[in-house]
């Protein structure tokens, strides 16, 4: 077990090192190069300060009539020691300097190439499971949590360039001293060394375990600091609750990682106690010898700096082999992420155009479709079946959490169904490319998005090869009824639709209602199939009589599928379908399934009430006594007949109006 995960870390390590080579490798060679400069630099100026001292103390011992001056000036091998020592001293300074603006270009390079690479794969996801399944979503936000530390290797990959750097030179100087003086040196710094190593791994063990907790703590804290939900906290004064919930969070997961943190803390002094003597020996050695005449006091200093240096250089390697453990260690959650495969495959073979198909007519049909999200075993479609052929349109009705969104998705192909299928004139959706699929599907989805960008590119979305064709944006924002507002912005289409960005404005609900289906309607020509999932949810009476035209004239000649809970595009219909905990419950025209009196019959009679007032009466036959029931019954069954209430004509013909 232990020794899998040292495997994956090795793993994950070499990946993570040729990311760096591969983000930045003439950065990489430059800083080889410098760390050698700079790592040479200690055991040189050691050197040197030996020679300064022997050739000091022969003067000083010497020291005769002609005066200190005259004998340093005479000592050709002291002046240059010492000028060599000056000289070393600005190299190095120099080199450092160099060297710390190129590990800044490196991390840079090393963020934007690995931050993209993230973003890159995400984008890549065709499903959206890894948006909605927990298990997923860990696995990103782990991921998320690791781009940092991988941007860490910029400065840990130099640091230990420089560690090693250091410690060759003045390991073969403190072998010169003795054999057994290196060897000592590291037996004695070993233990702290491994001992941080496992720091890490408990540390980053406890990081994955918490990835729950976290990720709760993050989106509590975008709940505090987003304006979506800005309003709400205020009017039912949330906040404390919501502060309290995330100290909570923070101090619980905090709690834990102090707990291994103080261990760590712990175990590491401890064994750097160990290390002590593992200096004190050599260093007791080298006073040994200088004291008995073997070494000069040149010697002296060098081979006591040299013990320090090996020590340094050896804790230098050791923290920052923890983090390049650390890395390793956090980089495999990037790595799962770039690893995970989509679950939905695209295949190859373009979607054959409607034109050149025989089953041309066929249109779209589903046929014992079952559905349960990722993670979960709860199927939440049940053997759906469904037929909608060019020019039908079809309305799928239900309670909520009957399955109709979900439909939709399957439709789009944001997910495969596990079981039943899905053709389009009589190919499988899933035999083919899913972009020309969905290039084929004109959506406009309940939870519709609101791209922080300008009108233009709101609408031209839609539609990516009309972005810049002004006049198309234009007839489409026209046949949304959207250039009232238009005109209105400051900066025509260009206005940038987000408060939070500079010069933004924010469009009302309505009108982004609006906008969604201005997208829509930018691909209205290549589109065969249309969805519209709630598309007058925002919208006012009048705007939604108005948007309902609207998407009438664009379903001409489509198979188009409506999911509303309003009804008023119900007697539209080809065909109605009740969904109900995932399954069909009923299906036909509007007439028919009145005449059923069933579950429509109830929802519709109930939905029309509660625009005329009669919210109390029973939705069932008892109440066809009622004078005005009897009136609204009637108009449900004759819908063309606009004349019987000419007064009412908007609200019988549309009850969700
Ligand atoms: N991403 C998801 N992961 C797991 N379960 C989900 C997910 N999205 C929806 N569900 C569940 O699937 C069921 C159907 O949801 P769906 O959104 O399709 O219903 P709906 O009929 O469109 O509801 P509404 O009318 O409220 O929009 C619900 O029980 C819901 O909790």
């Amino acid at each position: 077990m232990r020794l899998n995960e040292y495997a994956d870390s090795l793993r994950a390590l070499r990946r993570s090192l040729g990311l760096c080579w591969r983000a930045a490798p003439r950065e990489l060679v430059q800083l080889t190069l410098l760390s050698a400069g700079m790592g040479a630099g200690p055991a040189f100026t050691l050197f040197l300060g030996k020679v300064v001292i022997d050739q000091t103390a022969r003067i000083a011992e010497s020291r005769s009539e002609s005066g200190t001056l005259h004998h340093v000036l005479a000592n050709p091998v002291l002046l240059w020691a010492v000028v060599g020592f000056l000289v070393a001293h600005v190299v190095l300074d120099t080199v450092e300097t160099i060297q710390g603006f190129q590990v800044g270009a490196f991390r840079d390079k090393l963020e934007g190439s690995t931050t993209y690479l993230m973003y890159d794969k995400v984008a890549g996801f065709e499903d959206i499971a890894l948006f909605e399944d927990p298990e997923r979503l860990n696995i990103l936000q782990l991921a998320e949590q690791s781009i940092p530390r991988i941007h860490q290797l910029a400065t840990t990959v130099s640091n230990l360039m420089i560690g090693v750097f250091v410690l060759v030179p003045v390991v073969g100087l403190s072998f010169s001293l003795a054999w057994w003086v290196p060897i000592v040196i590291f037996a004695t710094a070993m233990p702290s060394v491994l001992v941080q190593l496992g720091f890490e791994r408990r540390a980053w063990n406890v990081e994955e375990t918490l990835a729950g907790t976290t990720r709760s703590m993050r989106i509590r804290g975008q709940v505090l600091t987003s304006p979506e939900y800005a309003k709400e906290i205020r009017l039912f004064r949330l906040q404390p609750l919501l502060l309290a919930g995330w100290r909570t969070l923070f101090h619980d997961t905090f709690d834990h990682m102090q707990r291994v943190r103080r261990q760590g803390a712990v175990r590491v002094l401890a064994w750097s106690l160990v290390s002590g003597p593992g200096v004190g020996i050599p260093y007791a050695f080298v006073v040994l010898l200088a004291a008995s005449g073997q070494f000069s006091l040149g010697d002296l200093a060098l081979y006591a700096g040299i013990v320090f240096e090996v020590r340094r250089s050896l804790f230098i390697l050791a923290g920052n082999g923890s983090s390049l453990h650390e890395i390793a260690l956090a980089s495999r959650a990037a790595f799962r992420l770039l690893d995970l495969e989509p679950t939905l495959v695209s295949r190859t073979p373009a979607l054959p155009t409607s034109a050149v198909v025989s089953d041309a007519g066929k249109g779209l049909v589903v046929g014992g479709v079952t559905f349960a999200y990722p993670g979960s075993e709860r199927p939440v479609l049940q053997q759906v079946d469904l037929e909608v052929r060019p020019g039908e349109m079809l309305v799928v009705v239900g309670e909520n959490g009957a399955g109709k969104t979900t439909l939709a998705k399957l439709l789009c192909r944001l997910y495969d169904p596990q079981e039943g299928t899905i053709t389009w004139n009589g190919h499988g959706i899933r035999s083919v490319d899913l972009n020309e699929w969905r290039d084929r599907i004109g959506v406009v989805n309940q939870d519709y998005a609101r791209f922080p960008a300008t009108m233009r590119e709101n609408i031209g979305y839609g539609q990516l090869s009309g972005l810049d064709d002004d006049e198309r944006v234009r007839a489409a924002a026209g046949k949304a009824g959207l250039l009232p507002a238009v005109a209105k912005l400051p900066r025509d289409l260009d206005t940038t639709l987000s408060k939070q960005l500079d010069h933004g404005i924010e469009p009302s609900g309505g009108q982004w209602q609006r906008i969604a289906i201005a997208r829509a309607l930018m691909r209205d020509d290549a589109t065969e199939i249309l969805i519209f999932d709630e598309p007058t949810a925002a919208l006012d009476a009048l705007a939604e009589h108005d948007i309902l035209g609207i998407l009438r004239s664009m379903a001409k000649g489509k198979a188009t599928i409506v999911i509303s809970h309003r009804l008023a595009l119900a007697r539209d219909a080809t065909q109605i379908l009740v969904m109900e905990h995932g399954r069909v419950i009923e299906r036909g025209t509007h007439p028919e399934l009145m005449a059923k009196s069933g579950v429509y019959h109830d929802m519709f009679t109930r939905q029309a009430s509660s625009y005329v007032g009669l919210d109390s009466l029973p939705a069932t036959e008892g109440a066809l006594t009622d004078p005005r029931r009897r009136r609204l019954d009637r108009s449900s069954a004759s819908l063309s007949d606009e004349s019987s209430c000419p007064d009412c004509r908007v609200r019988e013909r549309e009850p969700g109006v």
